[in-house]
């Protein structure tokens, strides 16, 4: 498993500890939700030598936090959390009235998910979030915002949080700021304590300069900071994931030309990445995106571009979103021509085809060095399999048990080599690195017909092909199941 770079223990503990001491300044902190945003955060946050409390609704999940346990998988962040609970610097709770008097800075880093049924983000746990501190803060104190909203949401809130503290009368002045988040599942520490910017939207100096005390560290390696007001960092943060969004569509609609016409994507992507002004990240054409934000926040952004009566101007992304949809139906697609070329149908029914073929899936999280599976589309195109009648065995190196409550009744397998074992097909849908590092000529020896689809263009195809298991990939034209 990659480690993630924790800078120098030096460069960073102890600062903020002495800084306090020296000037009386920012010492404690609270990090309202401690999921994948907030458990980092306040993880982090300790490190930089902050006094640390975790605030979630989630009972259960607290628990296992503060007996230093992380209720998901993330490289790096539970030795992290298990360092400073045990320093005594982080500590967790579902109680507001433990930080209320006590925190300096609150983050709120609640969940913004797609609302059911709409395009919208829900905001009913940021807006929970918001009310119970403006209830139980009882000294001067700054909140601030991490989770992905829509435009226009900080000025509402601190419009909120006005009328709430008048009402309740309790001691202290306090403000609202909004600090978008850019963390990456699997690099999340190592985003956290050396951001490649650091966005702040802030109503006042004194808002700016005690955030940048609580970045002083970061800030001291120099990393760019931006201070600006509520709408342009909110608009920042779903700018940045509709642009990575956008990146990762624009590929994969080449590869749907290149499955048409013939050509290599990876080799188009290449050769667009050497230009500068393009660069070659998330160019990887395959299965597309998922997880918790990309798909949701190009979501919200129509939604909220909308209700600005500006219906057209984000309508792109609706494009962007199809085309990342479309590429998880290509997999189950690609795996019917495969399986029904065996019967020598040309267009075979996808359940004639599928019916009883064992399928090894290989990876079910939306990508790797997660255990993520929220609108994962390798998880997405499992169960599609499943529904049309495979025999689906699933093996993911940390995701099983997400995927299991999601669709409990896939067959998960606890290794790579039980998932293959007599399989008719192989569809690589996570590019873990165990899954990188396969040996070819194992895996045909444990195939009952070798083969298969490589849903994410990470496998040498012409070494696989030797070893004696063909390859099919994305944006890679496919006759009668083979290539063409
Ligand atoms: N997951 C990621 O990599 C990143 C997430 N974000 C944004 O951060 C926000 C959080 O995302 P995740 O951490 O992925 O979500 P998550 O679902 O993993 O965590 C949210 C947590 O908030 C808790 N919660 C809900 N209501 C609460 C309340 N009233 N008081 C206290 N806790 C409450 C939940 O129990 C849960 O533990 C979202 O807006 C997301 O778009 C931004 C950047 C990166
Ligand atoms: O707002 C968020 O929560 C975060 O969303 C993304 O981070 P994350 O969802 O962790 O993962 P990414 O690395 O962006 O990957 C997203 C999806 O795109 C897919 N992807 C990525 C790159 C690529 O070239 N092709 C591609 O299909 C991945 O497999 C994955 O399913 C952004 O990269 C973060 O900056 C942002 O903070």
């Amino acid at each position: 498993m990659p480690s993630p770079e924790i800078p120098a223990r030096s460069r960073w503990t102890g600062h903020c500890r002495q800084q306090a001491e020296e000037g009386g300044g920012i010492v404690r902190i609270s990090v309202i939700g401690t999921g994948y945003l907030g458990a980092t955060h306040a993880a982090c946050m300790a490190e930089l030598g902050f006094e640390v409390i975790g605030v979630d609704i989630d009972p259960a999940k607290i628990e296992r936090l503060a007996r230093g346990e992380l209720p998901f998988h993330e490289p790096g962040l539970a030795e992290l959390i298990v360092k400073h609970v045990e320093s005594g610097r982080l500590r967790f709770t579902t109680d507001y009235a433990e930080v209320g008097g006590w925190a300096d800075v609150h983050f709120i880093g609640v969940g913004t998910p797609q609302r059911s049924g709409e395009h919208a983000a829900d905001m009913r746990y940021v807006d929970a979030a918001l009310t119970s501190l403006a209830e139980s803060i009882s000294k001067d104190a700054l909140i601030v915002g991490k989770s992905t909203v829509p435009v226009g949401t900080a000025d509402r809130l601190a419009g909120l949080l006005a009328q709430l503290r008048a009402a309740n009368g309790l001691p202290g002045t306090v403000e609202l700021a909004w600090n978008p988040e850019f963390l990456r599942e699997g690099f999340a520490v190592k985003d956290t304590l050396t951001p490649d910017r650091i966005v702040v939207g802030v109503a006042s100096e004194h808002a700016e300069q005690v955030l940048r005390e609580v970045y002083a560290a970061p800030l001291a390696a120099d990393t760019p900071w931006i201070a600006t007001d509520f709408p342009t960092a909110e608009l920042v943060k779903v700018a940045a994931n509709a642009f990575l969004a956008t990146k990762i569509s624009f590929i994969n609609a080449f590869s749907e030309i290149t499955e048409a016409v013939g050509g290599d994507i990876r080799t188009l992507a290449d050769a667009i990445g050497h230009d500068a002004r393009i660069g070659r990240r998330f160019l990887n054409a395959g299965v597309g995106f998922g997880g918790g934000c990309l798909p949701k926040d190009i979501r919200a952004l129509q939604a909220r571009a909308a209700e600005l009566g500006l219906t057209s101007t984000m309508r792109f992304l609706s494009e962007m979103d199809a085309i990342n949809l479309r590429r998880r139906e290509r997999v189950v697609d690609l795996a019917v021509d495969v399986l029904a070329a065996d019967a020598g149908h040309r267009r075979a029914a996808p359940v004639q085809a599928l019916q009883g073929a064992r399928i090894a899936i290989l990876g079910v999280a939306f990508k790797p060095d997660s255990d993520d599976v929220r609108d994962s589309p390798a998880l997405d195109v499992a169960n599609r399999l499943y529904t049309l009648g495979a025999d689906t065995a699933v093996y993911d190196p940390e995701a099983n048990a997400n995927a299991a409550a999601r669709f409990p009744r896939l067959d998960y397998v606890d290794s790579v080599e039980e998932a293959l074992r007599d399989a008719d097909l192989a569809i690589l849908l996570t590019e873990w690195r165990e899954f990188r590092e396969l040996d070819p000529a194992r895996v045909a020896e444990l195939m009952a017909t070798p083969r298969l689809i490589d849903g994410r263009n990470v496998l040498d195809r012409d070494a696989w092909a030797a070893a004696g298991v063909p390859v099919v990939g994305m944006g890679q034209k496919v006759v009668h199941g083979a290539p063409a």
